[in-house]
Order: structure tokens, then C-alpha cells, then sequence
């Protein structure tokens, strides 16, 4: 099945003294979903915001927030996440504990219910959550750290991750490294969201932001 290409610029690499602002900015410039990365300093090595935060931006748009979970255990924190304001809750496989739970969490939230590998996670892990998830995060970096290199094992992952879900709606996003240079091999192998941090926060204004949003797009289509 296809679905739609969609650019989700993560906040990461915004300046966060601003960070309403680079919100709105951003889903402006023509962002599709705008990408939240929670970190917690304990399942990755940063810290960035809580739902506190996230329930403030909501103010500064009605975009979808792709919230991207690297918190463990992530369990207890699920519905203060829906209750801020996010759209999608993606959780990495191994941050539940018990995976299938959070999954079955988030659908009772009514979200849009995500799972993360990392680059080190096997594609087997989603063959007993294949109907219970909308959408695959594959890691194309080791999370915890925006301006990293793709790593290019990522894009057979995706490649595999499209076969295993056959017809299925479900919607396969990269995150880690993309750039203009990297979206076209990834929308290749089968991704049809792409996050970008450092390539759509790049210039710190918002005509840079969407000159970088279409550069994005023309290299993804080409
Ligand atoms: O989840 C993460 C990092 O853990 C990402 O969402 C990055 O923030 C993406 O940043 P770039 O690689 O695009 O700069
Ligand atoms: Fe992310």
C-alpha cells in the first residue's frame, strides 16, 4: 500500500529559547507532522522535555505531533503524553517493558500507535505486533543525538520491514540522518515519513526552513 510522503522536521535542532515559534514556523514552511523526541537520560544518553512542554506547543499549532518516546520504562508515562497533546506515540521495543501492553496502551489512548527499532533491534521483533501497530520507526542513527550520520544497514531494514507488512496501512518512517542526500535511497527501500532535524533547521528562519522543506522533497521525488 501506498501512503503518503510526509515530512516531519524534528524540533531537536530548533532553537529551543523559541521553541512555540519554531514550531509554527516550521508546519508553515510546509511541514507535514512536526517530531518530538522525548529522551530521558536513562534509555538514551540526553535529556530533552517532558509533557509539560509538549502540551504548551499544542497552543502554537493544530499539526499532527509525532512523538517519538525514548523513555524506560515508558509505560507509566503513556497517558500523560496522550493527555499533552500527541498525536502518535511511537515506543522503542525494548523501553515497555512489555511491548504488546504498551501498544495496546496507547490504542485505548485513541493514538496512533508507533514502534521504534534501533539499529541494533531485529525486524523480527514486529512479526506478533504487526496488527496492532500504524506505524514503524526505523532508527537510522543510535538515538539520543540529532546531526548524526545515517547508518546504511537502516535501509535494508526498511526494505524488509515493507515486505513483512505486505498490504497492510501501515506507515514507515526513517529517523537519523536524512538529508538530500540520503531521502532518496530511504523512500527506495520503502519509508514513506521522513524525520529531518539539522537538514530542516538548518539557516534559523522560516523561509530557510521551507527552502530546506522543498529540497527535501525534490530529492525524495527524483
Ligand atoms: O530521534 C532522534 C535522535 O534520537 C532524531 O529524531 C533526531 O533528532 C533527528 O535529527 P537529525 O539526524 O535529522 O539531525
Ligand atoms: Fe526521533
Amino acid at each position: 500500500m501506498t501512503l503518503p510522503l510526509r515530512i516531519a522536521p524534528s524540533i531537536l535542532a530548533s532553537d529551543f529559547s523559541k521553541l512555540g515559534q519554531e514550531v509554527a514556523d516550521v508546519v508553515e514552511a510546509g511541514a507535514d507532522w512536526v517530531h518530538l523526541d522525548v529522551m530521558d537520560g536513562h534509555f538514551v544518553p540526553n535529556i530533552s522535555f517532558g509533557p509539560d512542554v509538549i502540551k504548551s506547543l499544542r497552543r502554537y499549532t493544530d499539526a499532527f505531533f509525532d512523538c517519538h518516546l525514548m523513555i524506560a520504562p515508558v509505560d507509566p508515562y503513556l497517558e500523560a503524553f496522550a493527555k499533552a497533546g500527541c498525536d502518535g506515540i511511537t515506543v522503542h521495543a525494548e523501553a515497555g517493558p512489555h511491548l504488546h501492553r504498551s501498544l495496546q496502551t496507547i490504542r485505548s489512548l485513541g493514538k496512533k500507535v508507533g514502534v521504534t527499532l534501533n539499529p541494533a533491534t531485529p525486524v523480527s521483533v514486529l512479526e506478533d505486533v504487526l496488527d496492532d501497530v500504524d506505524l514503524i520507526l526505523v532508527m537510522s542513527v543510535n538515538p539520543g543525538f540529532g546531526g548524526q550520520k545515517l547508518i546504511p544497514s537502516a535501509l535494508d531494514k526498511i526494505s524488509r520491514i515493507k515486505s513483512l507488512i505486505g498490504d497492510r496501512p501501515i506507515e514507515i518512517e526513517v529517523d537519523g540522518g536524512i538529508t538530500a542526500e540520503t531521502i532518496g535511497a530511504a523512500r527506495k527501500a520503502g519509508a514513506n515519513v521522513f524525520v529531518a532535524g539539522s537538514a530542516v533547521y538548518k539557516g534559523a528562519n522560516k523561509n530557510a526552513y521551507r527552502d530546506n522543506i522543498s529540497a527535501l522533497l525534490k530529492a525524495a521525488e527524483a
